[in-house]
């Protein structure tokens, strides 16, 4: 169920379900509207009126099946419409079969504990909604009628999750065989309400021929890559991590990371510390492993002597400019051994000032695989012209942002969207705002070093991360800190490590 379609996905759906049989156009359209009609009889029994507002299209021919089925079950039902469906659509031939008229909805005002079902637009929504139905809209917020959106939210866009106009705010929204990104992506997801995503009889093997390339995080996602640690394994086995601390006033960041990456599965970690940081670095390891490297020599003996399979470059790094030849030259000695390396915080900062040099070392041939954690600032920093195009969604910024700098991207924020430079992406969906806390970005970076180092393919481990951070940060609640979180891990991991053994 982890899969997210585009509308035009979801039209090869509908297809293939067709062609397969046993349902038709008319048939899928009335198990979705029986699906709406179920959720509304269970969640608003008592409800005085169910207004179910219908637009042109085939959104209004599921509300036109609502409407047939809830007055069939005595309920009292008031169908407006904002113009009739065109001849010959399924919508025309769901609006034939209910017996009840529909009033123009012009004329539409929500009766005192009444609920709304907003059938205006679903996937084809085209434009901004205006007119009577923007009025709709707007009365149904006034008078804070529930309102129980087919497929999306009105005016809410299923591709990008932005509002085109106004919109509907609705408290659940029943979509169709797989969630959509626009029910992810903020706006839109805070115009969802609860989505329910409900079977209408598409075959779960059509998605084979579709390919869908974008998902909803969650261990569906990535369990199957998620490190298991074999009885006889060596902890070097378990997989290396080094962490670059910055110099004594700023160790704190790189601390975490390593502490993070430890309790994420890493069998051991190193602390690479500036030699003038490695008296306050040691006074607060134990099981992290310390090692001075002053540049770019030493940390190349590193390379060498240890083969670390993975890295993390950036928090509390600095952003001289000393630091960005250091980087670049840290990617250029670390191919063919390490299989990734994080780059977090100051080190997008400082490569957001070289990005010709940067991408053309994240582009080398023999170059290893690299990970960018931005927020959004950082992302505008690094990738000004995708930032400023108001055309792109989120999720389309990630995914151009990931081809551009060949890197796997973990694009921070309420609807974090981890994206691949072979197109895949994931929208995350159990963020949290304790999430917002001062070195909670340092945490998320050690988590997934640790898994890259434990052959995770980066992707994976990237979207494994951002769930088990936010996960971790979740159940341990309010009064968070970033120094909670590596052990606040444990439960959840604990609990992976058993779904994955059954
Ligand atoms: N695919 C499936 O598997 C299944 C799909 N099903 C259902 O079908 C829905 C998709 O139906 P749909 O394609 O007919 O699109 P829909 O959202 O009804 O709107 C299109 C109409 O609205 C118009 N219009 C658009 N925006 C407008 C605006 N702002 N202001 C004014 N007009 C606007 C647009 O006009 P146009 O852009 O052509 O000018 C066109 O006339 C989907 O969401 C789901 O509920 C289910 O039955 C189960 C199976
Ligand atoms: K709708």
């Amino acid at each position: 169920m982890h899969q997210l379609l585009t509308s035009t996905e979801m039209a090869k759906a509908d297809r293939l379900a067709i062609a397969s049989g046993p349902f038709d156009g008319i048939a899928l359209m009335r198990n979705a509207g029986a699906a709406v009609a179920a959720i509304v009889l269970e969640r608003y029994p008592h409800a005085a009126v169910v207004h179910i507002l219908c637009g042109p299209g085939n959104n209004g021919g599921d509300g036109y099946v609502v409407a047939k089925l809830l007055a069939a079950a005595g309920v009292a039902v008031s169908l407006w419409s904002s113009g009739a469906p065109r001849n010959g659509s399924d919508a025309a031939l769901a609006a034939a079969e209910c017996p009840l008229r529909p009033k123009p909805l012009g004329g539409f005002e929500p009766a005192p504990g009444s609920v709304a079902i907003d059938a205006l637009f679903g996937a084809g929504l085209s434009k901004a909604v205006e007119g009577d139905a923007a009025t709709a809209i707007a009365r149904c917020a006034e008078a804070k009628t529930p309102v129980i959106a087919i497929d999306l939210p009105s005016g809410i866009s299923g591709e990008s999750g932005k509002a085109l106009g106004p919109a509907v705010r609705a408290d659940i929204t029943v979509t169709f065989f797989r969630k959509k990104p626009g029910h992810l992506l903020y706006p839109g997801r805070s115009h969802c309400g609860e989505t329910i995503v409900a079977d209408i009889g598409i075959p779960e093997d059509v998605l084979a021929a579709i390919r869908p390339a974008c998902f909803e995080n969650g261990p569906a996602l990535w369990l199957e890559n998620f490190p298991q640690p074999e009885v006889d394994s060596h902890k070097y086995a378990r997989g290396h991590v080094g962490v670059f601390s910055g110099g004594q006033a700023s160790t704190g960041a790189a601390r975490l990371s390593a502490l993070a990456a430890a309790r994420a599965g890493a069998g051991a970690v190193t602390l690479l510390s500036p030699g003038n940081a490695l008296q306050v670095n040691a006074a607060h390891l134990t099981s992290i492993i310390l090692r001075k490297a002053d540049g770019f020599e030493e940390a190349a003996e590193f390379l060498a002597e240890r083969k670390p399979r993975a890295l993390v470059l950036g928090p509390g790094l600095g952003t001289g400019p000393q630091i960005g030849d250091f980087i670049l030259q840290v990617i250029g000695a670390a191919g063919g051994g390490v299989a990734g390396i994080v780059l977090d915080a100051d080190a997008i900062s400082v490569m957001a000032r070289r990005t010709e040099e940067f991408f053309a070392a994240t582009r080398a041939k023999d170059a290893p695989a690299v990970l960018l954690t931005p927020h959004e600032g950082e992302f505008g920093r690094l990738f000004p012209e995708i930032a400023a195009d108001p055309d792109l969604s989120k999720l389309a910024r990630a995914r151009a942002a990931a081809r551009l700098a060949n890197a796997v991207l973990i694009y921070k924020g309420p609807d974090t969207v981890i994206a691949s430079p072979d197109g895949r992406a994931a929208i995350n969906s159990n963020g949290t705002p304790l999430l917002a806390t001062a070195g909670s970005g340092d945490v998320l970076g050690g988590i997934a070093a640790a898994l890259i180092a434990q052959a995770m393919p980066v992707f994976e481990a990237a979207s494994a991360a951002v769930w088990l951070h936010a996960e971790a940060a979740r159940r341990f609640g309010p009064g968070l800190i970033a120094e909670d979180l590596p052990l606040a891990l444990r439960p959840v991991l604990a609990e992976l490590a058993q779904v994955k053994g059954r």
